[in-house]
Order: structure tokens, then sequence, then C-alpha cells
């Protein structure tokens, strides 16, 4: 009989050609995945919407819990002007405050000069300090926005389009010139509340007007989660005439309940980006009855088992960890007085709450 140790090692021991080709066929599907990335607007887009203001301490334990279970992409607040968004008050304070991994991109949404100028003035205090050289900086990115329609621009911008494209152009410029990633992004990109059914032809051009200013990519909103998959598809032909499909990340919220399927129509198109927020976090202020973006719980679990694979960092094993994110919905909902409203969050919890009981129930009876 061998010892315990050595029957393991027997056990896991194969022939080398069984070896090698279990290990081509672990190698073939994991190149055959198609790498999506996902941008966690959880702390931005969906905090910005709820009603309660969340304090500045659970906002930097959100952001860090997001980068421990895997997200690489997290949009970590904003510099607008307190009196339109009051629960973006304290950025400055909470990108200088949160643990930052090296691998993690943290952006912030700017939407003038003087929003770059506060971000400015965080990084000047962190390049001043004896830490600059060994923890990553507070921000490498900037995400600018506006939109395909005038009337939403100035609800969420106080100009016209024109007029937005030109103020937002040096601030892009004056940010890459210091060495930060801008990102943009098209509002209402399917429907508008103000004037209904947007014109595409607006959006591609928008979006091209983004990309010529240097925004790496542009992320195209259905701000208000009207949008079915066959207008996401109508959009993006109409973008792709202009704008290469890898500059193109898709940003569905779930009013209609559509959004799961709009990134799959999105995917299809080819694009390979999608943002979406934990616990289906947020709404749309100038929207009544919209609901948040997409889960990214919902996201992570439609995607399993398809031909794409999430990349994460190192913390979520090269993805982004779901029972990790169904755990963070929960939490920071419950920050918020509520239940998380991720679909899948929902479902995976219970399954969680019913095994622990079968367990405990199967511990009971084999006390008896
Ligand atoms: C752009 C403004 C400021 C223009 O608003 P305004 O009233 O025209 O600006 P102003 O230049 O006249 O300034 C008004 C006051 O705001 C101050 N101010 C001016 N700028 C800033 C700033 N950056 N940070 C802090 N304070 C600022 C400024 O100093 C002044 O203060 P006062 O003299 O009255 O005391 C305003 O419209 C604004 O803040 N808009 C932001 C609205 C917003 O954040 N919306 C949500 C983000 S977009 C979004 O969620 C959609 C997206 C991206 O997720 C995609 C999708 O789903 O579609």
């Amino acid at each position: 009989m061998l010892s315990s140790p050595l029957r393991h090692i027997a056990a896991s021991f194969k022939p080398r050609s069984v070896a090698l080709a279990s290990r081509n066929a672990r190698t073939y599907a994991t190149e055959t995945k198609i790498p999506i990335n996902i941008v966690e607007v959880g702390p931005r887009d969906g905090l910005q919407n709820e009603k309660g203001v969340i304090p500045v301490d659970v906002k930097v334990e959100l952001i860090e819990k997001l980068a421990l279970a895997g997200c690489n992409n997290i949009e970590a607040g904003s510099f607008v002007s307190p009196k339109w968004v009051p629960q973006m008050a304290g950025t400055g304070e909470i990108i200088s405050r949160m643990h930052r991994l090296p691998d993690v991109h943290y952006a912030v949404l700017v939407p003038n000069q003087k929003g770059l100028d506060g971000l400015f003035s965080v990084l000047d205090t962190y390049n001043q300090s004896s830490h600059s050289e060994s923890i990553p900086p507070p921000s490498d990115e900037i995400s600018i926005f506006t939109a395909a329609t005038d009337a939403f621009t100035r609800a969420n911008l106080n100009t016209s389009i024109a007029e937005s494209l030109v103020k937002l152009a040096p601030v892009a410029r004056t940010a890459i010139d210091k060495g930060l990633r801008v990102r943009g992004y098209v509002s209402v990109a399917i429907a508008c509340p103000y004037t209904g059914q947007v014109d595409y032809k607006k959006v591609r051009e928008v979006s091209k007007e983004l990309l010529e200013m240097g925004c790496y990519e542009v992320s195209l909103g259905d701000t208000v989660g009207r949008g079915t998959p066959t207008q996401v598809a109508e959009m993006l032909e109409e973008v792709k005439k202009d704008v290469p499909v890898e500059k193109l990340a898709g940003h569905f919220h779930d009013t209609f309940g559509t959004a799961v399927a709009n990134v799959f129509t999105a995917l299809e198109h080819g694009v390979r980006t999608i943002d979406s927020s934990v616990g289906g976090l947020g709404g749309c202020p100038y929207s009544p009855g919209a609901t948040g973006n997409v889960a990214t719980e919902d996201v992570l679990y439609a995607l399993q088992g398809s031909k794409y694979s999430v990349t994460g960092t190192e913390y979520g094993k090269g993805s982004i960890d779901l029972d990790k994110i169904t755990e963070i919905g929960w939490w920071i909902s419950g920050k918020l007085g509520r239940e998380s409203i991720s679909r899948a969050g929902r479902a995976l919890r219970a399954k969680k709450i019913r095994d622990a009981e079968m367990a405990k129930d199967g511990e009971v009876r084999a006390k008896l």
C-alpha cells in the first residue's frame, strides 16, 4: 500500500502522450477564446445615479474590492460640479486614498478643464510624494463625454454637441500631453429621453470626432436602456462605416431588460469592450424609470462557456471572479439600503444560501 503523498502522486500521473494531449486541448480552448474587456463603472456611473450619497470610506473600499476581484479597468469617480452631481463629491480624496494595484487602470470622468485641473492637483501631490516610485498613480485615464443629441448634451453639460466638442478637444490634448489615456463617451446612442429615436449618423459623426481628438476608445451609451438588439446592430453598422470597431465599447443600461442581449449583439458585431456596473448600480437622472448599467454579474454569468473570455488581473486568475463580484454587489447594495438588483447576483446568492442550509442539514443528519 502506498503512503498517502505517494498515492496522490500516483493518482495524478498520466503517460506523457495523454498529458501532452490534454495540455494541448487546454491551450487550444484558451487560445480560441476571444478576449473581452470589462470596464467596471459602478463606482462612477452607478453611484452617481443612486439617491443616497455614499461616504468616501465606502467608495474607497468598493474600488479596492473590485480590483481584488480581478477588475482591471475601474471608473473610480468624476471631477464634475458637486452642484450638478453631489454623489461624486470627494473623488480627489478617494483616488488619493484607495490602495492601487499596478495592472489596473483607474479612470475618472471630467467634463471640462476645471475637472482636469482637479485631477492634476491630485497627481501633482502624488508626484511630489516619496512613494511615487513604488505606488501606482491615483489615476492614469480620463473619460470625456458628450452625446448624440443637442437636447441631452444641454441637460448633461449645458452646451450643444458642437460646443461640447470644441470645449473637450483641448482637455483631451492637455491630458494626452501629460501622459494620460483619454476615453470618450457618446450618450443616447440609441434613444434620447427628450427627442426619442436618435439619428445613428450623428452617433457616427460624434464618435469620429472623439477619436480624432485623441480618445483611444469611444463608449456608445444606451443611456436610457431602451435599445433592442436590432437597434444596437443597426447603430453599430452605421458607426462602423467611419470608426474601426476595435475602438468602440458598448455601454448598456437595463431599463427594458435587454442589456445582456445588447451586450451579445455588440460582441457579435466585433465590439470587444463592455461597460458594466457591479450589482447593476445606477440609473439616469434625465430619464424617469431608467435603471442602472447592465450588472457585471449578469455579463460574467452570460459569458460563461461562450467563445468569449473576460480579461482581468491575477486576483481574478486572469479574469474577473463572478463569486467575488456577486458578494460585492450585495455588499454595496446593502450600503444603499437595498438588495442587489443583478439577476445573476440574486440567483447565485440564493443558491449559496440553499447550499449552505443543505450542508448544515446534512451535518445534523450525520450526527443523528
Ligand atoms: C460641465 C458643467 C460644470 C457645466 O455647468 P455650468 O453651470 O455651465 O458650468 P459653469 O462653468 O457655469 O460653472 C458653474 C459652477 O460649477 C463649477 N464647476 C464647473 N466645472 C466644474 C468641475 N469640473 N468641477 C467642479 N466644479 C465645477 C464652477 O466653478 C461654478 O461654480 P460656482 O461659481 O457656481 O460656485 C456641468 O454641466 C456639469 O458638471 N456636468 C456634469 C454632469 C454629469 O456629471 N453627468 C453625468 C456624467 S455623464 C453620464 O453619466 C453618461 C455616461 C458617461 O455614463 C454614458 C451614458 O450612460 O450615456
